[in-house]
């Protein structure tokens, strides 16, 4: 269905050179129908790094939502929405244009939330998800032990003089050892740059604006829950190994460390210990999959969370990070064309309400 004026189907790689992309200034040409090519029900508009283009537009996912009526263009962002297109939907991680007849995907003020590390995890803090389905059928008590707790590190943040933190962290009585974290995520490598650290002296040397968090043991590994729409999947990553206390009293310094929950290799197959690497239970994750995307008005993002060491349900979000890396998410070619099939229709629905 096309909503906004009506076009028939285009080449996806219009210009040729096997990415999958049309040429930015050849937007508002369209080429007739190809014999084997179903008609265009929507089309998407991107506005992405060069770097999450490549990550995101594989060609697996081209070629099914192709296969399937869906066209992937990219906006050209130094002119008018109203301009080119039209598009249905336009998948962003930091565009401001606004267009009545377009799904920006997805509100730019909510993923300005999640780009500041402070306030990304606000929202979580006061989630308590037992007690708030404590009512259902299931009983607060029965539904605490079923699904376990969800919470955040301590954190502190700091913005300017360095030299502060130090007697700031003894004062709030933070623990050590401390992830320090940069308190802006802008899509840069500095951004993802993170330090751990074992002394409360050595922190003077870091650079604010910052976030100081606590460490939290976790065995060594950490769960991604990936969401799209009301889609949820969760992969097992490698992530730091525990920090035990006599390596703390051992140690002092601030140490850079690699992104290495980042990485696109899984966990999955480990050979694990198993009170490790179970899975958060389904039935939680749902639950904060619906509320996450409830209070933070956002469809596409990740949640790192990992279960706190020796416990067998106390869960720690450390990380939430807005249109992530799906094409390391198995299947994701599908999930995401369902998804935006699910757009197509949910629009559709509008109009025959409107
Ligand atoms: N509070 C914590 N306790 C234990 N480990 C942590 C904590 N915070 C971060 N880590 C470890 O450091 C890694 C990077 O932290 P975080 O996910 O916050 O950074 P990021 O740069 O936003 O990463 P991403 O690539 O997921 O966006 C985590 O994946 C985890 O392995
Ligand atoms: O490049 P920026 O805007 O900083 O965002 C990153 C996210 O912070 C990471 O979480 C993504 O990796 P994961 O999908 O493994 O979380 C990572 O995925 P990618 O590098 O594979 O695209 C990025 O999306
Ligand atoms: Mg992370
Ligand atoms: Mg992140």
């Amino acid at each position: 269905m096309r909503l906004n004026g009506e076009i028939s189907i285009a080449n996806v790689d219009d210009d040729d050179d096997g990415d999958g992309e049309r040429k930015e200034n050849e937007l508002g040409l369209i080429r007739s129908p190809t014999p084997t090519a179903p008609p265009t029900r929507l089309v998407v508009g991107y506005a992405l790094t060069s770097k999450k283009r490549q990550s995101f537009l594989q060609p697996k996912l081209l070629a099914l939502a192709r296969s399937k009526g869906i066209l992937f263009i990219a906006v050209d962002v130094k002119q008018p929405l109203s301009d080119q297109g039209p598009f249905d939907v336009v998948l962003h991680k930091d565009y401001g244009q606004k267009n009545p007849n377009v799904t920006v995907l997805d509100p730019p003020d909510a993923i300005e939330h999640v780009n500041n590390r402070q306030s990304m995890l606000e929202d979580v803090a006061d989630l308590n998800l037992p007690d708030y389905y404590g009512n259902s059928v299931i009983g607060f008590w029965a539904l605490k032990l079923l699904i376990g707790r969800v919470t955040v590190p301590r954190q502190l943040v700091f913005t300017t003089d360095p030299s502060s933190i130090p007697h700031e962290v003894t004062k709030e009585g933070l623990k050590l050892p401390l992830v320090a974290k940069p308190l802006v995520v802008d899509g840069s490598a500095k951004s993802h740059e993170l330090f751990l650290a074992y002394d409360k002296v050595s922190l003077a040397k870091l650079e604010p604006p910052l976030v100081l968090q606590e460490f939290v043991n976790h065995g060594g590994v950490l769960f991604k829950v990936y969401i799209i729409g009301e889609f949820i999947k969760v992969v097992r990553r490698f992530s730091l190994p525990d920090v035990c206390k006599r390596e703390l009293s051992k140690i002092a310094g601030v140490f850079p460390f690699p992104r290495v929950s980042c990485a696109s290799a899984s966990a999955d197959g480990a050979d694990l210990d198993p009170k490790v690497a179970e899975l958060p239970p389904s039935p939680l994750l749902e639950m904060l999959a619906r509320e996450l995307r409830l209070r933070l008005g956002l469809q596409l993002f990740n949640v790192d969370i990992i279960r706190e060491y020796g416990t067998r349900d106390l869960y720690y979000i450390i990380d939430i990070n807005y249109f992530p890396g799906y094409g390391k998410m198995p299947d994701y070619e599908h999930t995401f064309t369902e998804f935006l099939l699910s757009l197509e229709q949910s629009k559709y629905e509008k109009v025959l309400v409107a």
